[in-house]
């Protein structure tokens, strides 16, 4: 039978009864009463306890991340792994008056960083113990200064109408007309910064997908050759050649040097907004595409396509948006760091996939990493 002409469709039909149900639920949690009903009601207290505990998280998250910035820049964590210590002797070592020094300390203890003992000693707690082992999370808490002086109003930020970041002053790269052009001093500090942390990434990529097939790798933005050192290193025939901005591809080469691959390694400064060398069967884009808008992005990626011998393999490797499990990292933490450096965009996974096939690639897949909220990869075959 042929539905009436003014019939709704299906679909919308079903969606209109989604969204009734939707605004009723959302009626419901809004109102204080049932609020106050479902804290006490047993079946719903532990949901409601959760909810208010999430909402109170969201509210106070920026102080919680300025207790852990103060624990490293009096480099709490450090002191502690000697052993526990007292409050009393912790207040003298951090310079701090006993108060002020016992407010910090059981603020961290409260955030896992630090635990305190049946004595009441205070001691490293597993958080703060991971941190030791990772410095480039420190570094990147002290860089989060600019991205909090960025977001002090994150209104005018989403407008646009803010004026100039100290992000988008940082990465020199983000607003310069012509990339090819930066000089040395505009790129020392994020060269430091992205080489301590692409430790983080660079081994997750690897052991993720060896090298061992392939023969030369093009690292495109490798900056100052982080991974491109680790996959030389764990690939002793493998030729590596990095593509940066020409003062980071010099200190890239000095790394190389110290790390005594200058025979198997190469680098090459320029803008692979103007072009890339040809010819590698390999290429690697880490942390790279996410920082472009997507007419550049796409253009990019066409041209490693372009640049790849046949049959060649790309990998594309960042963190991306819509990670299960890790959905504010991408969608939140670099949506608006992106947002502040005034280029780009994280990107899900389906998203780059499209972006690849239209370059040209083909084969596309995900290899799993071992931490996708820091780094996941794509791979893709030039046709
Ligand atoms: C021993 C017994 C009995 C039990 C142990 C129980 C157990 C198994 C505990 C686990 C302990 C453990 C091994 C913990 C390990 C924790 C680790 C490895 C934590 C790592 C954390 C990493 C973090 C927080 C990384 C942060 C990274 C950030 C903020 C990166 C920012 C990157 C930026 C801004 C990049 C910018 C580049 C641009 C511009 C977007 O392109
Ligand atoms: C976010 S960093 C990532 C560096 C490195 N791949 C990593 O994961 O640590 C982006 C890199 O892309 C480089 N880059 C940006 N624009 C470029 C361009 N037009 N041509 C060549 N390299 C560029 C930067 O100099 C920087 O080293």
């Amino acid at each position: 039978m042929k539905p009436a002409p003014h019939a709704l469709p299906a679909a919308a039909v079903a969606s209109s009864w989604r969204d009734r149900l939707l605004a009723w639920r959302h009626r419901l949690i809004a109102d204080p009463r049932f609020q106050l009903f479902a804290a006490a009601f047993p079946p719903t207290r532990p949901i409601a306890r959760r909810n208010a505990r999430a909402l109170f998280d969201l509210c106070a998250g920026f102080v919680y991340a300025q207790v852990l910035a103060a624990s490293l820049r009096l480099d709490l964590f450090r002191i502690l792994a000697d052993g526990p210590m007292t409050a009393a002797d912790l207040a003298r070592r951090l310079d701090l008056p006993p108060d002020r020094a016992l407010c910090l300390l059981r603020a961290a203890a409260s955030l896992g960083l630090l635990t305190v003992l049946k004595d009441g000693r205070f001691a490293l707690g597993d958080l703060g113990a991971a941190l030791i082992g990772n410095p480039s999370v420190a570094a990147m808490v002290a860089h989060h200064a600019m991205l909090y002086d960025d977001l002090r109003d994150p209104v005018a930020l989403l407008r646009g109408g803010s004026g100039p970041t100290r992000l988008s002053g940082y990465w020199a790269y983000a607003a310069a007309d012509d990339p090819a052009g930066v000089d040395e001093a505009a790129v020392a500090p994020y060269g430091a910064l992205m080489g301590a942390s692409q430790a983080l990434v660079a081994r997750d990529i690897l052991d993720a997908y060896p090298l061992a097939r392939h023969a030369h790798l093009l690292e495109i933005g490798g900056g100052e050759g982080a991974f491109a050192v680790e996959a030389a290193r764990s690939n002793p025939a493998l030729r590596v050649t990095l593509f940066d901005l020409p003062p980071v591809a010099a200190r890239a080469a000095r790394r190389f040097a110290q790390a005594g691959l200058a025979d198997r390694t190469a680098t090459i400064g320029g803008s692979f907004h103007d072009g890339l060398p040809r010819g590698a069967d390999l290429a690697s884009l880490v942390r790279v595409v996410h920082d472009h808008d997507d007419d550049p992005a796409l253009a990019l990626l066409t041209r490693v396509r372009a640049a790849l011998s046949p049959g060649g393999t790309l990998l594309l490797a960042e963190p991306m948006a819509g990670t299960p499990g890790a959905e504010p990292i991408g969608d939140a933490y670099f949506g608006f760091y992106l947002l502040a450096m005034g280029s780009g965009r994280p990107r899900t996974a389906d998203e780059l996939a499209g972006m690849l096939r239209k370059a040209g690639f083909t084969g596309v897949r995900e290899r799993r990493t071992r931490r996708p909220m820091l780094v996941r990869l794509l791979t893709a075959t030039a046709s």
